[in-house]
């Protein structure tokens, strides 16, 4: 890396919770080639993505510190550049030598880098974003020795065993997983992830994939509940948990006998999310141990996103638009009464901090598992009841057909059927397909270049939180949500669910539109308070005014 690169990388790192002040003499944007990026890789991104003309303002921070070998916490909105920034930086490192050649191991190449992302189709992007770098004349250089990115997830098609010797004969400079296939990989061979000769670990996602209890002041009935919460996690660590615990075991054991020294042998680590509650801080210093203090550069760009008049809130981003339609039960559909088409921030409104959101302590314990693909035979589908209300349905459909020019996604609640929905909406006449990244080259290219195919119809792409998590969709313009996202109840976790959800859109300059579906009750009813009062409480937690969808009263 370049002097300058590593001259910014220790800055930050001295002051690791403060964003650096920008260079007052420096009035030339900051290139890629300032932050160390070395030339071939900016030179492929000038071909291949030629709109990505300087490293944002986050990437500017964080791509030195990874490249200068320090941990880095990592937080800034959606669509703000950090999967992207953190492969940049991992591609930009020199191939790891493999000490002591194992005579099993055909090729002397190693692994560098491991990337551990929560889904298959997050996966698959960044094997994408690297075909795409590398496939420049010039960028593949020898310094790579090999393979450059693979992609290891659970999947029934490829065998255990074929997936190790494609691991122990071409082992990629950067091995790109899930982490329960990571982790079955590693309980059938311990040697074929090198765990021991990693020079980086990169958790995108963190906070999904790593569990935590949050902390809340409360009475004796709350801390029973967090210890029982906090036992369960425990005796069931996520298998990111178990993966990091493998990587850096000896750092964890020395932790708990004294002080750690700063001499070990062991890789970087960096974690990154849009969403990052202060339980999780917590809980990776005093618990996790896996990160070193002493090396540390944490990053959180939060002050970025920004409330619009429209009533939009965004990021270095584009203009995202929030709706609510109410489905009442007799085929009405309508806004949510305080919508406006007319939004206008009110004077007493403070500017958007989501460090408040950040601070909220909210109970927030999702699955940790792999969605595993809906697969129901159209029979079955057919035979079960509907786990859908069918007026949800049918606004998804309506407001689809009159609003969605190419591509929309729809999220579903976790573990809600795919397949179901998919079905549902066909029968009502929409082209809707689950989001599956592999089923084939085209549609992947599809997807992830936002390339349009002219012949086909507007797509309503379904998918659960679980699997959009982190994904790109350039061409990608609406997304639906059927009911509180996460639900029923409104804690951190159902405004982390909507800002995920919600990020699709409005990535990099793009506009966008939000549409949650929810259903009229009685607020005096078994319900308790309604969907609509909860869509206002996310709003108010968020800065966002909502504003009309001009399709319906
Ligand atoms: N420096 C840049 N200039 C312009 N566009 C960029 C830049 N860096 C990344 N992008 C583009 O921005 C989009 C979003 O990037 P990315 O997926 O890395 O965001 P993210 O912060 O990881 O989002 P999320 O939190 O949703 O995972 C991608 O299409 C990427 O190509």
């Amino acid at each position: 890396m370049s002097r300058s690169a590593e001259a910014h990388a220790d800055a930050l790192s001295s002051t690791p919770e403060s964003t650096p002040e920008p260079d007052p003499v420096k009035k030339e944007p900051v290139t890629f080639k300032d932050i160390g990026i070395r030339r071939s890789i900016y030179r492929a991104l000038d071909v291949v993505f030629p709109a990505i003309k300087h490293p944002t303002e986050t990437q500017q921070q964080f791509i030195p510190a990874i490249l200068s070998g320090k941990d880095v916490l990592l937080k800034d909105s959606t669509g703000s550049g950090k999967s992207f920034g953190i492969l940049l930086a991992l591609l930009n490192k020199p191939r790891s030598e493999f000490p002591g050649l194992q005579s099993t191991i055909t090729n002397p190449s190693s692994i560098t880098s491991l990337l551990v992302v929560p889904h298959r189709d997050l996966a698959y992007q960044f094997v994408h974003w690297v075909e795409q770098l590398t496939a420049t004349p010039g960028v593949t250089s020898p310094r790579y020795g090999g393979v450059v990115a693979k992609a290891i997830v659970r999947d029934k098609q490829i065998e255990m065993a074929t997936r190790i010797s494609s691991l122990r004969s071409d082992p990629p400079h950067i091995l790109i997983g899930t982490p329960q296939a990571l982790l079955d990989v590693h309980n059938e061979d311990p040697a074929a992830l090198q765990l021991s000769n990693l020079s980086t670990v990169v958790v995108d996602e963190v906070d999904y994939l790593i569990e935590t209890v949050p902390l809340k002041s409360g009475g004796k009935s709350f801390y029973k509940a967090f210890l029982k919460a906090k036992k369960k996690i425990d005796r069931h660590p996520s298998p990111t948990r178990q993966l990091l615990d493998i990587i850096y075991a000896s750092r964890k054991n020395r932790a708990e006998q004294g002080p750690t020294s700063t001499h070990e042998n062991l890789p970087q680590l960096v974690m990154s999310s849009a969403t990052l509650r202060k339980h999780l801080d917590l809980f990776l210093f005093k618990e996790g141990r896996w990160l070193r203090r002493d090396q540390l550069v944490k990053i959180k760009c939060s002050d970025k996103q920004r409330i619009y008049d429209t009533g939009a809130i965004s990021s270095i981003s584009g203009d995202i638009l929030h709706s609510v339609l109410i489905v009442a039960g007799n085929g009405d559909i309508k806004n949510m009464s305080d919508a406006t088409s007319l939004p206008l921030i009110s004077p007493g409104d403070e500017p958007v901090t989501p460090e408040a959101i950040f601070d909220d302590q909210s109970p927030a314990i999702e699955s940790q598992s792999e969605m595993p693909r809906n697969s129901l035979a159209i029979t079955e589908l057919v035979d079960s009841p509907s786990p859908f209300n069918p007026d949800t349905v049918e606004a998804i459909a309506t407001a689809f057909a009159l609003d969605v020019p190419s591509i929309a996604l729809l999220v579903l609640p976790a573990s809600s059927p795919v397949h179901r929905a998919v079905y549902e909406l066909k029968q009502l006449g929409v082209n809707a397909k689950a989001l599956d990244l592999t089923v084939s080259d085209k549609g992947r290219l599809h997807l992830l270049t936002g390339g349009k195919t002219a012949e086909e119809a507007p797509t309503l792409l379904v998918a659960t939180l679980a699997s959009i998590r982190g994904l790109d969709l350039p061409s990608l313009t609406h997304v639906f949500i059927p009911g509180i996202p996460e639900g029923p109840k409104v804690n951190g976790q159902t405004i982390d669910a909507y800002l995920h959800i919600a990020g699709r859109v409005g990535r990099f300059g793009k506009g966008g539109r939000v549409i949650t579906v929810v259903e009229a009750r009685d607020p005096g009813g078994s319900h308790g308070v309604d969907d609509e009062a909860k869509m206002r409480r996310i709003f108010r937690e968020i800065k966002v005014k909502p504003v009309r969808f001009e399709h319906f009263d």
